[in-house]
This record gives structure tokens, sequence and C-alpha cells, in this order.
């Protein structure tokens, strides 16, 4: 049903990103300072700062001690510390940009032509952070579903999984994890990997090739959703091959046709992509039965829907 009350302009998100985007926020961290230091430290306009700090403090991320304007505990939580309950991190500009690209939907309607984001290494930064952030709930439950509670012995191929949220949950349950992505986030990655059991991270493009494997577990976190019919019925072929028969495929995705977000996030991937979309539970049985799996089942696991079926 349309629903006027969802017509608001983001404003706090909008007011935050851009106190990031200018390099407010780092730089208070680091150094509580009056607005005029601040506009000095960043070379910006004076009244502007003056302005956005003030909403920044009814917001509840600054406060002031005497003249100097410092982050609150609950921003120095929310954004640097990762044990904290309201931990975020920087997720939330992966959003900030997503709304750059959002703005040109009319001219992607008229062009059909896509407006994708800038991927520099601020960018894939903050894309790791959203992918983490949104799967760091849901991601044990999937696991656990996926390798049906027990990952000892078991080998999974996690594609597109650079974030590692999944990986670590699988390694969690005992399994021996390879994770493909692309080069850029494998490299920007890879740190984050130290002193963690279980897990290698692969640079490739699963476009070209998978891992020889042979894995007992092929896990598709929210890939197929990038890219077209073609592609995704290559990617599913190149599953099959690196699976023995009986041995299972796992995608995470919205599924169209099932819930109204499958038909919105359709849009973000229009902005974003030139081929991606969200696939039908018949698309998707479809591809898979093609590529040699049986038995496709759609589940709905720590409010994710999870595709399921068998390499024949
Ligand atoms: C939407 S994110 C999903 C991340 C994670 N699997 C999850 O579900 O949270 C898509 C991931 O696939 C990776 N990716 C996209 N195209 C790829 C390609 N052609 N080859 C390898 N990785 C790719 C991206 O870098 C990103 O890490």
């Amino acid at each position: 049903m349309p629903d006027e009350t969802a017509f608001v302009v983001p404003q706090e998100l909008l007011i935050l990103g851009a106190a990031v985007k200018t390099g407010m926020l780092e730089a208070i961290k680091y150094k509580p300072a009056t607005v005029e230091e601040l506009a000095g430290e960043i070379s910006a306009d004076v009244r502007a700062v003056w302005v956005v700090a003030e909403a920044l403090i009814a917001l509840g991320y600054l406060t002031k001690q005497g003249e100097k304007l410092r982050l609150t505990k609950e921003a120095e939580d929310m954004l640097y510390n990762p044990e904290a309950q309201n931990y975020t991190g920087f997720s939330f500009m992966h959003r900030y940009n997503v709304i750059n690209s959002w703005v040109h939907l009319p001219e992607v309607i008229r062009t059909g032509r896509p407006r994708p984001r800038e991927k520099g290494p601020e960018n894939i930064k903050y894309f790791m952070a959203a992918m983490s952030h949104s799967a760091r709930q849901g991601a044990p439950a999937v696991a656990g579903f996926c390798l049906e509670g027990d990952g000892k012995g078991k080998k999974v191929l996690d594609v597109g999984g650079g974030p590692l949220t999944y990986a670590r949950a699988f390694a969690s349950l005992g399994a021996r994890v390879t994770v493909l992505d692309l080069p850029e986030v494998v490299e920007y990655m890879t740190p984050f990997l130290e002193g963690t059991e279980g897990i290698e991270m692969i640079p490739g493009d699963f476009n070209l090739a998978l891992p020889p494997g042979p894995f007992d577990l092929a896990f598709l976190g929210n890939v197929c959703h990038i890219y077209g019919e073609h592609e995704n019925r290559e990617l599913f072929k190149k599953a099959a091959a690196v699976l023995a028969p009986g041995k299972k495929i796992a995608v995470v995705d919205f599924v169209r046709g099932t819930n109204p977000a499958a038909a919105v996030f359709g849009v973000n991937m229009l902005i974003s992509t030139s081929n991606g979309g969200t696939w039908t539970f018949e698309q998707y049985s479809a591809w898979l039965g093609d590529a040699g799996f049986e038995g496709v089942e759609l589940s709905e696991v720590g409010g994710r829907q999870v595709l399921t079926a068998k390499k024949r």
C-alpha cells in the first residue's frame, strides 16, 4: 500500500555522512576542538561548521567540554568500538553513497544505463563495513542451517564472501573456508584475517573461474543480484563443477515475488549494475536445475532468504 509516512529526508544520515566526508568527526575524535579550530583544521566555513556541529550535538553525536567539541561516549562506541552493543563502524557511509546514486533514477529510467558508485579504497572500506554489519546478526543461523549444525571436516567455498562475516560463521562451526572475491577486496580484507584459523582468501573473478575444490558446500551470499541470467547460469554451472554429487549449493538473496523488499531492491540493482536484479524462485529453480542441481528449496533463516539444492 502507498505509504506517505515513508516520504522523509534521511536528515540524520545526511548530516552524519557529511561530517564524515569532510573529516569533521575524525578531526574531533583525535583532538577536541572549538568550532573555529575545527573549521581551520578541515578547511571549512565557520558558520557551516557551527550549524552542523549544533545539529550533531542535538542528535547526540557531539558534546561540548567548555567551548571544545568532542564525540559523545555513544558516538565513540557506535563508530569505533567493535565490542560495543551499538557498534556500526562506518557501515552507514555505504547508505550515504547509495543516496548519491539513487537521485539519478530518473536518468536511469530514461537511458536504461546504471549510475555505478565510485569504487575507490574509501568506498570499498564502507561497502565491506556495510555488508558485514548487515550480515552480522543472521550469519550464525544461516551458516548453521547450511552446514546442518556441524562443519567439522567440511570444506566451504564462499563465493563473493569478502566481508568475511559468513566465512567466520562457517569457520566457527569447524569448517575450512575458501573465500573468493575481487583482488581489491582481498587486498583490503586480508589484514583482518590475521590470526584467524580455517579461512583462506583467494583473489579472482567468479565470472571467470572458481577454485577447483572439491567442496562440500558452495555458498553464494548476495552475489546473484549483481549480474543477469547469463552470468548466474554460468556461475551455477561452475559451482556444480566444484561439488561432488549430493553436495549442496546455498544462495542467499532477495527472491522476487515473495516480498516487497525484493522488488524495491531490484531498483537498487537497476541503478548500480548493467544487468543485475532480483530473481524469482522459478528462475532460480530453472537455472539451478539446468546447471545440474535438484531439490531446490527456499527457506527463511536468520532474517534471510536461502535457496538450497543438491548436486545431482
Ligand atoms: C553484495 S556483496 C555480498 C557479500 C557477502 N557474500 C554477504 O552476503 O554479505 C557481493 C560481494 O561479491 C563480490 N564480487 C562481486 N563481483 C564479483 C566477481 N565478479 N568476482 C568475485 N567477487 C565478486 C564483491 O566484492 C562483494 O564482496
